[in-house]
């Protein structure tokens, strides 16, 4: 007797269904935009009334179709993984500087999500635009996704989960992109319409951490310097400072500065901003630079020293070489008359613009950078350009050690220990080699070409570089005068002992 009853009740349950479905969609088909729409709303409101279940709604667009939303895009995200997972029809989607496809919910599949002990679900629908006057339909549906949960839960979703949606997809998106290295240089200041003022390519370096030669323990410090400023937004505001921070790399050439930098870049997925100080026309060019900048980059300054022109002696140097039999005054003035000329194309960055563009009011705008400066000669820097808060770490990159060494034979190698390490232990002891040296040695030239024939090329290398050094130092010694590499040292602390000032006037070169 319930039994009859029970498939009465469906039946009767689903003929009901079937003419409310059947009415429904005569509406939708005939009546005008106007009808439905208020017809649609009277029924929300009386399904609400009776309804404990809170829905809210996230539309693709944010006023006009220009504007994607990002509350949309990151709940998008955040839903791929669960999507992956969990949903039976599924759509491929590829975003604009993306690098990686993604699965989302197609349409009206219905996932569901637990949070804090919450029950959420998640439905995609898409939304028939307003018909023109003309009753033409020029634009295709948008799409919003409809998260329902129960009233109970209201202040925990609104407080915390919405956080936590937007938080991890945001994180999956920032993951996902196809990371840039941005150029200023490569700009036509001329062109019409303009050009913006960063050109980009998808940055592909491969360089990690893991490839880097250099001591363990140095290594592990600058990784963790690096994954601790990346993760202290919070820390960064609590003490009131701007989340960035400052890098300092120096050392001879081919000790791995740039190397680094890429790895830094890969290690926190950051995009790269390579700056040539000398293309950038003024104080305010500069300006413009820094507020095009986005957060999660590195901004780069190669060869800072080589760039600026703090006490005017490089200017000199290169006009003695210049004016050889000539007479200083007659040189000037011609400089002077080029420097008319061409006035547009000398870069009048100053010391101080360059300051303001590190840690003045604007720096802080975007959040979340790293500014590195890469030298050759760090005792050539003006002090205030390096000081800790503006560079505040500085890291040199120096010749190989052995155990910089052991990382590139395992890399290039793939071998962790041979009978000709100790040889090339001794010889790194009794002398200098770059690491681009050591690399370009233990690079194979052909297939063929085996583990011990490439170490005995960097010993080859290593007694090379020894013989080039005792000859060097003989023949100074001969001379009657200190070692080179001291010399040089002393000429340029000479050098940059005249008196520096941060005035406006210490111009690029
Ligand atoms: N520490 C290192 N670890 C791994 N590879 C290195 C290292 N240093 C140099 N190399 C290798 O040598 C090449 C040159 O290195 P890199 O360009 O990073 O040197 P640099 O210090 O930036 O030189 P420069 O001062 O001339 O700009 C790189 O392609 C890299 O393969
Ligand atoms: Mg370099």
């Amino acid at each position: 007797m319930a039994a009859i009853t029970m498939a009465e009740m469906w039946t009767t349950v689903g003929s009901t269904m079937a003419s409310f479905m059947f009415v429904w969609t005569i509406i939708r088909q005939y009546c005008p935009y106007e009808v439905r729409q208020h017809l649609e709303k009277s029924m929300h409101r009386l399904m609400s009334f009776f309804n404990p279940y809170i829905h809210v709604s996230i539309d693709e667009f944010m006023g006009t179709r220009l504007n994607r939303s990002e509350a949309y895009a990151a709940v998008e995200a955040y839903l791929s993984t669960n999507s992956e997972k969990n949903a039976k029809r599924l759509k491929l989607e590829m975003e604009k500087d993306s690098k990686k496809i993604v699965l989302t919910m197609d349409e009206y599949q219905k996932l569901t999500d637990e949070f804090q002990g919450a029950e959420i679900s998640w439905v995609l629908h898409t939304k028939s635009p307003k018909p023109m006057r003309n009753g033409n339909n020029s634009q295709p549906e948008t799409r919003y996704y409809n998260l329902t949960f129960h009233k109970r839960y209201r202040e925990m979703i609104a407080e915390s989960y919405l956080e936590h949606v937007m938080k991890k997809g945001k994180e999956i998106r920032v993951k996902n992109r196809q990371r840039k290295l941005y150029t200023n240089g490569a700009r036509d200041k001329y062109a019409w319409p303009r050009q913006p003022m960063w050109s980009d390519v998808p940055f592909e370096h491969p360089a990690r951490f893991e490839s880097v030669a250099m001591e363990a323990e140095k290594k592990q410090e600058i990784i963790e310097d690096l994954l601790t400023f990346s993760q202290s937004k919070d820390f960064y505001a609590r003490i009131g400072r701007a989340w960035k921070r400052g890098y300092l790399l120096y050392g001879p050439p081919g000790t791995g500065k740039s190397t680094m930098i890429a790895a830094m870049a890969n290690l926190l997925n950051y995009d790269v901003y390579d700056l040539e100080l000398t293309a950038v026309e003024n104080n305010t060019e500069l300006k413009k630079l820094l507020i095009e900048i986005t957060g999660k980059s590195i901004i780069v300054i190669e060869d800072i020293d080589c760039s600026l022109d703090l006490t005017g002696h490089r200017k000199k140097k290169k006009t003695e070489k210049e004016t050889e039999d000539k007479n200083e005054e007659e040189e000037e003035k011609k400089q002077t008359d080029l420097k008319n000329r061409e006035g547009e194309r000398f870069s009048k960055v100053t010391l101080s613009g360059l300051l303001n563009f590190i840690d003045g009011l604007w720096s802080a705008c975007g959040g979340e950078r790293i500014i590195v400066f890469t030298t050759n000669h760090v005792e050539k820097l003006d002090p205030a350009l390096i000081r800790r808060g503006r560079m505040d770490k500085h890291i040199e990159l120096s010749y190989c050690s052995f155990e910089g060494f052991k990382v590139l034979a395992k890399n290039y190698l793939l071998v962790e220990a041979h009978p000709l390490f100790d040889m090339i232990q001794q010889l790194m002891g009794e002398t200098e080699i770059t690491p681009a040296d050591v690399a370009e040695a233990l690079m194979r030239k052909s297939p063929r070409e085996d583990v011990e024939k490439s170490l005995s090329k960097l010993i080859q290398a290593l007694e090379e570089a020894k013989k080039e050094a005792a000859a060097k130092k003989a023949e100074e010694e001969s001379r009657g005068k200190a070692p080179a590499k001291d010399d040089s040292l002393l000429q340029d602390k000479k050098e940059t002992e005249e008196p520096q000032s941060l005035d406006d006037g210490a111009v690029l070169l």
